[in-house]
């Protein structure tokens, strides 16, 4: 058995990050998210829609014309078009290499070969080998079982679902990116460091758009912490992506209170779970979380 650092609430308000007050928008982190298509148009609103909710200084959208126009409508502070980021979320509502679009394969491409750290979900994981920055990725079992199908070590999904810490750790070491694989327990491993499992979540969080979400609260959190990345790499990559699937996790708790959630749901409950553990972490370090 892979032995894995639990992750907890408290771990998670450590990793947390609120503007002080030489902070502008630039320097809180811009996250860039290429996600959603003419197929999967909701799946871009969901991300967006977390990533703004998690906190974060901007959020630029580049996308095709339906999701464009949906997360203008939903979220007018969203700048759209590609530009200067610190970060960038890609491949959630986008299809996979047979169905992809020119205008998809031109989202992804920007995304991945912009140097800067990256979430690669869903329809962007057959390209993750053409990332030139440091990258999470965010399958479920059924997608890590794909993507590990063209490497020289495929895992089947019985096989995934047997021991899914050890599934982790093996394609972060195959792939030589962070993994965070989602389900029930999420279980994270990354080349080198230290592996986690988070498990703060419901089960009503099994529902259509829920890692939709994630993948918007993980991106915000990799915009927001450039600099402890470029100097901790894959390490602080593996902590931050255990903060996302434990705000994911609370906040899909606080959204069901015991009963069915919608996935928008899920975004609604996240300020306050981020400022209860903010609070939670001045009460008993007042010191901690503000460098300036
Ligand atoms: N509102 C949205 O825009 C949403 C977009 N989504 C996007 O949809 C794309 C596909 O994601 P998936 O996780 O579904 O991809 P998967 O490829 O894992 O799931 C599709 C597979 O699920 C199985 N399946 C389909 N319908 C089934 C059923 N009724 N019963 C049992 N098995 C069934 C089939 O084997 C099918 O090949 C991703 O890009 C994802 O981001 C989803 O997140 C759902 C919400
Ligand atoms: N049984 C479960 N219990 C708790 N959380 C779950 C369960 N099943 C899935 N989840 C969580 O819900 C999310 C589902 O993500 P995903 O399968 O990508 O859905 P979608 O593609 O529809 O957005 C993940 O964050 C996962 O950890």
């Amino acid at each position: 058995m892979t032995a894995e650092r639990v992750w907890t609430p408290e771990d998670t308000a450590r990793m947390l990050r609120a503007p002080v007050t030489g902070d502008d928008k630039y320097s809180r982190g811009v996250l860039g998210v290429a996600t959603g298509s003419e197929a999967f148009p909701g799946a871009a609103v969901l991300g967006v829609e977390a990533a703004v909710r998690t906190g974060v200084g901007m959020v630029r959208y580049f996308g095709s014309p339906t999701p464009t126009a949906l997360v203008l409508q939903r979220r007018p502070e969203v700048v759209t078009g590609a530009g200067r980021v610190q970060a960038w979320l890609v491949g959630s509502g986008i299809p996979g290499a047979l169905e992809r679009t020119m205008d998809d394969n031109t989202h992804i491409g920007t995304a991945l070969m912009d140097g800067v750290p990256v979430v690669i979900d869903a329809g962007a994981l057959d390209r993750l080998q053409v990332a030139t920055g440091p990258a999470v990725i965010t399958p479920h079992y059924r997608e890590l079982e794909r993507t590990l199908a063209t490497t020289r070590s495929p895992l089947a999904i019985d096989e995934i679902r047997a021991d899914a810490a050890a599934a982790a750790a093996h394609a972060a070491e195959t792939l030589g990116v962070t993994v965070l694989l989602k389900g029930s327990t999420t279980h994270i491993a990354s080349p080198g460091g230290e592996p986690i499992s988070v498990s703060l979540g419901t089960t009503w969080l099994a529902s259509a758009g829920s890692g939709d979400v994630l993948g918007g609260v993980l991106g915000a959190l990799l915009a927001s912490h450039a600099a402890d990345i470029a100097e901790r790499g894959h390490a602080a990559l593996g902590e931050l992506a255990a903060t996302a699937a434990a705000l994911h996790g609370l906040a899909g708790v606080k959204a069901s209170n015991g009963g069915p959630i919608a996935a928008l749901d899920i975004t609604r409950t996240l300020p306050g779970v981020v400022s209860a553990l903010l609070q939670m972490r001045d009460e008993s370090d007042p010191s901690a979380g503000d460098p300036a």
